[in-house]
């Protein structure tokens, strides 16, 4: 049986975050000299740091929280496509990837990414991929990068698009070791009732 493979940003405290978010800190709160017993960390977080899935509430006032969201997307079969010659990414380029019977699609924007430096340019996604993922049986789309949409985008139209789409998104994921091909995918987010977004620890197995 192949190794699984950690996709996910290790969180520590120099993890880079979204310009302006809540900035990410663990410490031991309480530790096992003061309480004689254990340590006891303590957590601050955006729900959006990390490798993460998106719930749609992030960007819809009235959209599902994440313990709405359905499990199986996040458990089952993926295709690490390689994407890095794109600058904008079209449903028409798309249209050259064989897809076929794909269920989450993995998208592998750039050759390296540091996770303690935010990037200062991304992929431009157009929204018309979503329909065409949809179309396609894509459940769920991963990419490598801070956000589906432009760093600079208010209206989030790929966000929504994809929405509509029913298409499950993940952000942040950590490609630079993974071959494109077909793999096992496993990235839970944590039962967080009410949340717009929870940390996954993403990892793939060779198929
Ligand atoms: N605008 C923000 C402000 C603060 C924190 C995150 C964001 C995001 O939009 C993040 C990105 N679109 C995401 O879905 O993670
Ligand atoms: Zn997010
Ligand atoms: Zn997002």
């Amino acid at each position: 049986m192949k190794k699984w493979i950690d996709i996910s940003q290790p969180l520590h405290n120099r993890i880079a975050v979204w310009p302006g978010d809540t900035p990410f800190h663990y410490e031991v709160s309480w530790s096992k000299a003061d309480s004689g017993s254990v340590n006891v960390g303590k957590l601050t977080m955006s729900t959006h740091t990390g490798t993460h899935a998106d719930a749609p509430f992030h960007f819809t006032d009235d959209g599902q929280r994440i313990l709405d969201l359905d499990l199986e997307r996040f458990i089952g079969p993926a295709r690490v496509v390689d994407v890095t010659a794109f600058s904008v990414l079209t449903a028409a380029d798309l249209a050259g990837v064989p897809l076929e019977g794909v269920t989450r699609l993995l998208l592998k924007t750039r050759h390296s990414c540091n996770p303690q430096e935010f990037p200062s340019r991304i992929l431009q996604l157009d929204p018309d991929v979503a329909p065409f993922l949809a179309e396609k049986g894509i459940l769920l789309l991963g990419v490598d990068i801070p956000s589906v949409d432009l760093l600079d985008s208010k209206e989030l139209p790929v966000h929504h698009a994809l929405l509509a789409s029913h298409v499950q998104i993940v952000e942040n994921l950590v490609l630079d070791a993974v071959e494109p091909g077909d793999y096992e995918f496993i990235g839970l987010p944590l039962p967080l009732q009410d949340s717009d977004g929870s940390p996954i620890r993403a990892v793939l197995r060779p198929l």
